[in-house]
């Protein structure tokens, strides 16, 4: 537990909980304000339409959700989940304008905004495509509304959102500026590979900053970024930010963050046991909320995703590719079909091998200059080119409703990223399928692939339960490899990440 719990804050909601001892968990005349952390002006207080709804309703919600909170906080009553945008807090907010495109908040995002928009520490777990970044980014900005009157100083930003790949620092910062530039808050986004000159200009007024870590700490290493005002901070992808290649940034990164004053949020689809200690550090009595039953030492898939596993030989798997892509394209010429290899060469010769089939195809790996990454990304979502050849730098949150199909050429190097690569598909509430080419030299992935197709309801074919089902202990630092110079046969030693 973290220092705070001994702080007499804590002493007093302990008194608190005693008090509150016969009264029902899921309180339905709880406020935020009642909670430990009272760091945002704007309180949460739970709405009148949100304390009418029956606790047989809140209970059959989290039990159809399998939602399970978590509070290192004994006692502490947990908040009713915001089952509709009717329960939102100040619900005519001009904040929630453009939610009206959705007819309900999602099960993530019920469940967590409550305990953010009430100043808590929280570990959001749910599947990919749920809607965790309006998760994390709605009470984001709706701290940043509280917090308005105190004037955003230059180049100190008060929320940081950090994210694994530039392509996501993009995408997360798109969906929140429809969100923020209503309300006059400056969002900016910070990536390497790109000049920095503008990136300088922004962040002078910028209030919310999305950025991958290696160009962070660059900008604050030089000056041109001071973290010490920050009062929210998102880990995205969480797991992956504190994974080897990394954690050493994050923790410089947060170092120069004020503790006391700040609201951390993390957030992803996967949490193996290997990095849920290290999440400690960086948060203060974190709730943790799931969605989809407690996690476990096997990551789960979104079930909506159809997984069908091929076996076959090494030598068999272009031909097969073609198959696959011929097929799909005959079903509908509009779907997307996104193909994951896993190092940067075998997805360029992938790349020209099915260019050279006649289909239109683009690239994103780290070979490409990010200029070229952003063309091919901006193509497939268009549409001009229907395949997308990709390394695992693009396995995790992209958000393309038409990809209708993942193909996995190669496995990854861990189950994480195979959850994440087929989570590309099947998003928002949507169908999706996934096709993963298993060869002899993935073995060591059938054990824990296994029970990913198990958890998931999935078919598993008596040619992959050969390889053997014993899951072999995960490593902290296993990713990554998709960036290394190599080709498939032999094994690299370098790991270098997105900055
Ligand atoms: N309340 C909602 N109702 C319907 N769709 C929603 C809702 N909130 C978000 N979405 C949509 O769901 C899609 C997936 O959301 P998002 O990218 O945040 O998922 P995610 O959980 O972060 O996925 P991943 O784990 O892959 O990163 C997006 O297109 C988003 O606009």
């Amino acid at each position: 537990m973290s220092k705070r719990s001994n702080t007499s804050e804590h002493k007093q909601a302990r008194k608190r909980a005693k008090r509150d001892e016969n009264s029902a968990k899921y309180s339905d005349d709880s406020d935020g304000q009642k909670n430990e952390k009272k760091k945002s002006k704007k309180a949460y207080r739970q709405s009148e339409s949100l304390k009418a709804v029956s606790q047989a309703d809140i209970d059959s919600f989290l039990e159809s959700n399998k939602i399970e909170v978590s509070d290192p906080i004994e006692g502490e009553q947990i908040l009713r989940p915001i089952i509709s945008f009717e329960h939102l807090p100040d619900e005519g907010d001009a904040i929630y304008k453009p939610l009206r495109n959705f007819r309900a908040p999602t099960s993530v995002q019920a469940a967590t905004w409550p305990f953010l928009f009430s100043g808590r520490d929280v570990i959001g777990i749910a599947e990919t495509g749920s809607g965790k970044t309006l998760g994390f980014g709605l009470p984001c900005l709706r701290k940043m509304v509280s917090l308005k009157n105190k004037k955003t100083k230059p180049s100190c930003p008060k929320a940081v959102i950090i994210t694994p790949t530039r392509e996501l620092a993009m995408q997360i910062h798109e969906h929140l500026e429809k969100y923020a530039s209503p309300l006059g808050i400056k969002t900016t986004c910070i990536f390497g590979g790109v000049k920095k000159d503008d990136q300088w200009e922004a962040l002078k007024s910028a209030t919310v900053v999305v950025a991958t870590p290696g160009r962070l700490k660059d900008l604050q290493g030089e000056g041109s970024v001071n973290l010490g005002k920050v009062k929210y901070l998102v880990l995205d992808e969480a797991d992956r930010m504190l994974d080897k290649g990394f954690e050493q940034d994050i923790k410089e990164i947060v170092g120069t963050m004020p503790v006391s004053k700040r609201q951390t949020a993390m957030f992803t689809a996967t949490w193996p046991v290997a990095v849920q200690n290290l999440a400690k550090n960086f948060t203060q009595n974190p709730i943790t909320i799931t969605v989809g039953g407690k996690p476990s030492a096997d990551p789960r898939a979104n079930t909506r995703i159809k997984q069908v596993v091929e076996v076959l030989s090494p030598r068999d798997k272009e031909t097969r590719l073609l198959q696959i892509l011929g097929q799909l394209q005959r079903k509908s010429s509009e779907d997307r079909v996104l193909v994951f290899c896993l190092y940067k060469k075998e997805a360029t010769r992938i790349e020209r091998f099915i260019q050279s089939k006649g289909y239109q195809v683009a690239g994103i790996h780290g070979d490409l200059s990010q200029s070229d990454r952003f063309k091919s990304l901006a193509a497939f979502k268009s549409g001009a080119v229907t395949v997308l050849v990709a390394t695992d730098v693009a396995a995790r949150g992209l958000d393309i409703p038409e990809v209708k199909t993942v193909v996995n050429v190669t496995f990854p190097l861990t189950i994480e990223d195979y959850v994440h690569r087929i989570g590309r598909t099947g998003r928002a509430g949507a169908d999706g399928h996934a096709i993963t080419l298993f060869t002899e030299n993935d073995k060591t992935h059938s054990g824990a692939l296994i029970n990913v197709l198990k958890a998931a309801g999935q078919d598993v074919p008596e040619s992959l339960l050969k390889f053997g089902t014993t899951v072999k202990k995960k490593q902290h630092g296993a990713y990554g490899a998709f960036f290394k110079d190599v080709d498939t046969a032999k094994s690299a030693t370098k790991i270098t990440f997105d900055d």
